[in-house]
């Protein structure tokens, strides 16, 4: 019949823009309503929560510094018990968790894809479409195809690997003249383990520690192809034959070095690599003690406050770690790789290595803090010592 508009044929250009503009608008308008309504609605939930006050603008922006284990935060997490919530500027809002049960709560929940918060184009450009940043089925299909080359046997035949990558770093610290200076061993060991990653993971030996530049590597690398190009072929860890050497004697004790794994827990607690992880919620969720939350709130965690219980006093003491005093602990107190479905896929390999570069290192040096040059803290991605680690190597034979 007829209507007020006339028929679209009949429709002028003008008549038609003017429609496009007043059908935007609208489009507009109704995404702002709704963006009010998941934003009330988010307050609401957040109310649960009590927190820090926070300015209308920064949030909580101006009161947090970027330094492991802030004070600021660790008298929070003391304040607002389980989690409170941590507002980055007018808009954007998260909830810092630091107890085990809420941790086990939001890193226990299965599915196909906990979406991780990492996606943004920053790390895009940075790390490729690794399987740390992917989302979805493509995350998940890629770690399925992953999962068996970090199978504990698969790894075991790698310590041969790694320990040729850590006697050239060690060869290297001995033809240093390291008698009264300390020396800088971040990026030794940085390249120790980018040697030792290439030839498990790709059977490719770089000889990066001894001959390349950083920029040749990366091209060398592109050149082989990078391991989520690799679909089709598993990526490395398979024909690795060539490198192996019988004698290393490690390979059946990395298991029984109890008291060694137990210093590296120790140091993993204090100098978390890792020191956040963040997660967005697809689905709402119940906590244990009947608070909820709705989907769509970025949740970090940071594994220094999660592992609250652990944390304090900061001394260095191993034994807590020994199977005596862990006993009791809550199985998400402590979390160097996070946990759940999402958890560090590299994790044991990481283990092994550390054994094998520690065992062999204190064959040979013994090593001792700079006093002058102590590490300064700095929690990127990853945590790192802004003006590198510096430590007086002694050689013992
Ligand atoms: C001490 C050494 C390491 C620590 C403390 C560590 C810690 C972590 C943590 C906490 C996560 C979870 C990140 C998140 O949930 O947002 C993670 C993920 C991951 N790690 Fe590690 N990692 C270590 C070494 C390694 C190594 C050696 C590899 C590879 C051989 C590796 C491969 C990965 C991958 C691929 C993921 C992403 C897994 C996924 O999203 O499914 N990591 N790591």
């Amino acid at each position: 019949g007829r209507g007020f508009l006339p028929a679209p044929s009949s429709l002028s250009g003008t008549d038609t823009g003017t429609l496009s503009v007043v059908l935007g608008i609208i489009f507009v308008l109704l995404k702002v309503v709704q963006f009010y309504q998941e934003r009330k609605k988010l307050i609401k939930a957040l109310e649960a929560f009590p927190g820090p006050p926070k300015h209308w603008l920064y949030g909580h922006n101006h009161l947090v510094r970027r330094e492991l284990g802030s004070i600021r935060i660790m008298s929070w997490g003391e304040e607002y018990p389980h989690a409170f919530p941590r507002w980055f500027g007018p808009l954007l809002p998260s909830l810092i968790i630091h107890h085990p049960e809420y941790a086990k709560s939001i890193l226990g929940r299965t599915g196909k894809s906990p979406q991780l918060v990492l996606g943004s184009c920053v790390l895009d450009i940075s790390l490729g479409q690794g399987l740390l940043i992917l989302n979805g089925t493509k995350w998940f299909q890629h770690r399925k195809l992953l999962t068996p080359a970090f199978h504990y046997d698969v790894l075991k035949s790698y310590v041969d690997l790694m320990s040729d990558s850590v006697k050239v770093m060690l060869d290297k610290w001995e033809k240093k003249n390291t008698e009264k200076k300390s020396v800088e061993l971040f990026q030794d060991v940085s390249l120790m383990t980018l040697d030792s990653i290439m030839k498990c993971a790709f059977s490719y030996n770089t000889n990066c520690q001894t001959q390349r530049s950083a920029l040749e590597l990366s091209n060398s690398v592109k050149a082989k192809g990078t391991w989520q190009d690799t679909e089709e072929e598993t990526p490395g860890f398979s024909g690795h034959s060539s490198f192996l050497t019988p004698q290393f004697a490690f390979r059946e004790d990395l298991g029984k070095m109890t008291y060694t794994t137990m210093c590296i827990k120790e140091s993993l607690r204090l100098f978390p690599p890792v020191p956040a992880v963040s997660r967005c919620l697809s689905k709402s969720i119940t906590f244990s003690d009947g608070r909820s939350l709705p989907k769509l709130v970025l949740l970090m965690s940071e594994p220094t406050l999660t592992k609250r219980p652990l944390l304090l006093p900061q001394v260095y003491d191993p034994l807590r770690f020994s199977p005596e005093n862990s006993a009791q602990r809550h199985s998400h107190a402590f979390l160097p790789f996070s946990a759940g479905s999402r958890n560090c896929i590299g994790q044991q390999f990481a283990m092994n290595e550390m054994k094998v570069a520690l065992a062999l290192t204190l064959l040979r040096f013994k090593l001792c803090p700079d006093p002058s040059k102590p590490p300064r803290l700095l929690p990127q991605l990853i945590l790192r010592s802004s003006n590198g680690i510096h430590l007086h190597l002694r050689k013992i034979h």
